[in-house]
């Protein structure tokens, strides 16, 4: 086994959690407006899981993987509990939030040239980044370079490592960011949409290496996506989030076969079973509650044909049908 691999799999029942986030805020405040972005947000992550966080645009999913890298602009003011790997994330600053970025956790974008800087070759961007975590000469950076790439099944690997990131495709780009990723062996990848924009062959073939990557390595992974497809192929479980806050979470094929929420099971109604590939979350009549003014009580209550008195009056706290199982819904049973 090559070195970049040596990391030892993980089982998903390892007991020290990966992330744990409770009732986590994210406002964005300026002069004239407070938008309310995220909204008491749980969530946990296992050594060696791969959650999918699905959702409507606007619904918190960007920003809430952004405030697990303390990624946010200044006038975003977070709130609430955020540790990975066992470290408080709201308290790092400087040197520390650096190494933290760099060794604990790495994030991969729908668009590359986001992490690909386009005046370097791809086999010096990776070297570099290994550099950076690493006290090894430029030649064996260079050689773990070549693995990473060859780890990432980029044909003519070698060949490669002098190529400027214009000359790839963008299925080889995205396999590029991926590899600049992995140079520093992250406990955590954090990605956003990652295959988005690929052409659904290429996203196929990414999305099947990224699962395989995970497996390999025992890296947990995050998975931001809109589409029920890649939800279904790459997840463990899966958060469906609404209005800046989790509505329902469960194990993949649970949630997809039988959702509890309403939101979800609106999303899934027509598509849950199978040829979902390619297929992003259809609309339900009305629109998502205004972020600067939420109501208090379920936010998906004005658009939801079961909704009562009782959830536009007040908060509906999550409930438990059965212990891996959350949705915030007043019909479901409550534990
Ligand atoms: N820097 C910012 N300043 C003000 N509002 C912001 C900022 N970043 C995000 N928002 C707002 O926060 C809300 C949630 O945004 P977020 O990007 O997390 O949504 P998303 O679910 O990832 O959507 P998409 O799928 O379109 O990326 C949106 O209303 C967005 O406009």
């Amino acid at each position: 086994m090559s070195e970049v691999l040596e990391r030892p799999v993980v089982s998903s029942t390892s007991a020290s959690p990966l992330i744990t986030m409770r009732d986590v805020h994210v406002r964005f405040v300026t002069r004239d407006r407070t938008v309310h972005a995220v909204n008491g947000v749980d969530l946990d992550l296992a050594a060696g899981e791969v959650l999918c966080i699905l959702g409507e645009s606007g619904s918190g999913k960007s920003v809430t993987m952004r405030a697990l890298m303390k990624l946010l602009p200044r006038t975003a003011k977070v709130s609430g509990r955020i540790e990975v790997a066992g470290r408080d994330v709201t308290a790092m600053s400087g040197g520390e939030l650096q190494d933290f970025r760099g060794s604990d956790v790495a994030m991969i974008f729908q668009e590359p040239m986001t992490a690909l800087d386009p005046v370097f070759t791809i086999g010096r961007q990776i070297a570099e980044t290994v550099q950076r975590h690493e006290r090894l000469s430029r030649a064996a950076a260079m050689a773990r370079a070549l693995e990473l790439l060859e780890l990432v099944q980029i044909p003519s690997a070698k060949r490669r490592l002098e190529a400027y990131p214009h000359e790839l495709s963008g299925g080889l780009r995205q396999r590029a960011m991926i590899a600049v990723a992995l140079a520093c062996k992250p406990k955590l990848l954090l990605a956003d949409e990652p295959t988005t924009a690929l052409d659904a062959t290429v996203q196929i073939q990414v999305l099947l290496l990224l699962r395989k990557l995970q497996e390999q390595l025992g890296m947990g992974v995050v998975f931001v996506t809109h589409d029920l497809g890649v939800a279904g192929e790459i997840a463990d479980r899966v958060a469906v989030m609404y209005a800046g806050r989790v509505v329902e979470e469960g194990p993949v094929g649970a949630l997809m076969k039988e959702p509890l929420h309403p939101y979800p099971r609106g999303l899934l109604g027509a598509t849950v079973h199978g040829g979902m590939r390619g297929q992003r979350l259809t609309t339900i009549p009305g629109a998502p509650p205004s972020l600067e003014t939420l109501p208090v009580g379920c936010p998906f209550a004005p658009r939801c044909t079961e909704a009562e008195e009782a959830c536009i009056a007040g908060d509906i706290a999550p409930r438990h049908p059965v212990p891996d199982r959350m949705a915030r819904c007043l019909h479901v049973a409550a534990r």
